[in-house]
């Protein structure tokens, strides 16, 4: 293994009685794309914050490409592009100016810096409104922006608060096949998200954050392997009153999650389907659909957090 790039050592942040992160010990090599997950508040954007050096930790230690950021905020700023939730720009002023004004600050070389503009905006798709207000893009668009930022910058490492809140699916998907090809150059890649689905299809490793800890952290395989343990989820749809104390009460299933009005998810250590149906049934309800789920991010996350609430 090489040296982490991103490293915390018992990092900690209190606002006043709340401990918003609490030592927090986590290492991220060259390379990987990893996604914070979470629930609000649960510490994400303040780690963030002070892996940028834009918060001062109450206590520990964090190393971003080399450097304190507390000391050396610069020599991070540098290496480290970060797109907040909500990107903030000079609206009135074209996508070109907004760039230019950015790479002045972050002191390219100025022979360079037309070139690496071009490159970057073509690679994001905005080579032909460069020239247009940034008020007259969509979201998606700043989003591309903001990383056209980091690719002129060539940034080592790009931290991403929530890159796809707000996108329609054709932007996102568009987002996310940016997000991989950036992993192809290189680019060690944070994200913080809550979309599950595309934090599974695009990270290589995933932190579940709770109450300013790392509860668990791995591959997303590894992970279900391990919290789910090679179980078996079946998800129905059905009507019918009581449903869910009937379906724990079949020998194997180990939980029973309400997902949706009427949409129950059956976890258990076996095949469980016909029972399941048979007790549906049995109990005057209506199986409208039953299908064997592929466990997924959700799966770990929702026992992970169930597990945590039972023990709280
Ligand atoms: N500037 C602040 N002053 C006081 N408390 C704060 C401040 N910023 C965050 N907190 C608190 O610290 C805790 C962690 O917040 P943080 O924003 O880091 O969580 P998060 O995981 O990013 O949540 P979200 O998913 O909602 O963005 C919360 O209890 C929050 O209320």
């Amino acid at each position: 293994m090489s040296e982490p790039i991103i490293a915390t050592q018992a990092l900690t942040k209190r606002y006043g009685q709340v401990l918003a992160v609490d030592r927090l010990d986590f290492a991220i090599e060259p390379g990987e794309v990893v996604g914070l997950l979470g629930p609000n508040g649960a510490g994400k954007t303040t780690t963030i914050l002070m892996l940028l050096g834009l918060t001062e930790p109450t206590s520990g230690q964090a190393r971003v490409a080399g450097f304190d950021p507390l000391r050396a905020p610069l020599e991070v700023k540098r290496r480290v592009g970060y797109m907040p939730d909500s990107v903030g720009f000079y609206d009135h002023l074209s996508a070109d100016a907004n760039l230019r004004y950015g790479a002045e600050l972050a002191a390219l070389p100025a022979g360079e810096i037309e070139a690496r503009m071009t490159a970057a905006l073509e690679r994001v798709r905005l080579a032909q409104v460069r020239r247009r207000p940034v008020r007259t893009f969509s979201r998606g668009m700043r989003q591309r922006l903001a990383i056209a930022e980091i690719l002129m910058k060539r940034c080592d490492i790009a931290i991403l608060d929530e890159p796809t809140s707000g996108l329609d699916p054709q932007s996102t998907q568009e987002f996310l096949a940016l997000i991989r090809s950036l992993k192809q150059d290189g680019m060690t890649i944070l994200l913080s998200s809550h979309l599950l689905d595309q934090v599974q299809s695009v990270c290589d490793r995933v932190a579940l954050f709770n109450q300013g800890r790392v509860g668990l952290t791995g591959r997303v395989d590894a992970l279900i392997a391990e919290v789910l343990g090679g179980a078996h989820v079946v998800r129905i749809e059905a009507q019918g009153e009581g449903l869910a104390p009937r379906l724990r009460a079949i020998p194997g299933v180990t939980a029973v999650t309400e997902e949706a009005a009427g949409r129950l998810r059956i976890e258990a250590g076996a095949d469980v389907r016909a029972a399941v149906a048979r007790t549906v049934c049995e109990a005057g309800g209506a199986l409208l659909g039953l299908e064997v789920g592929q466990a997924s991010l959700h799966d770990v996350y929702a026992s992970h957090f169930a597990e945590v609430r039972h023990a709280a």
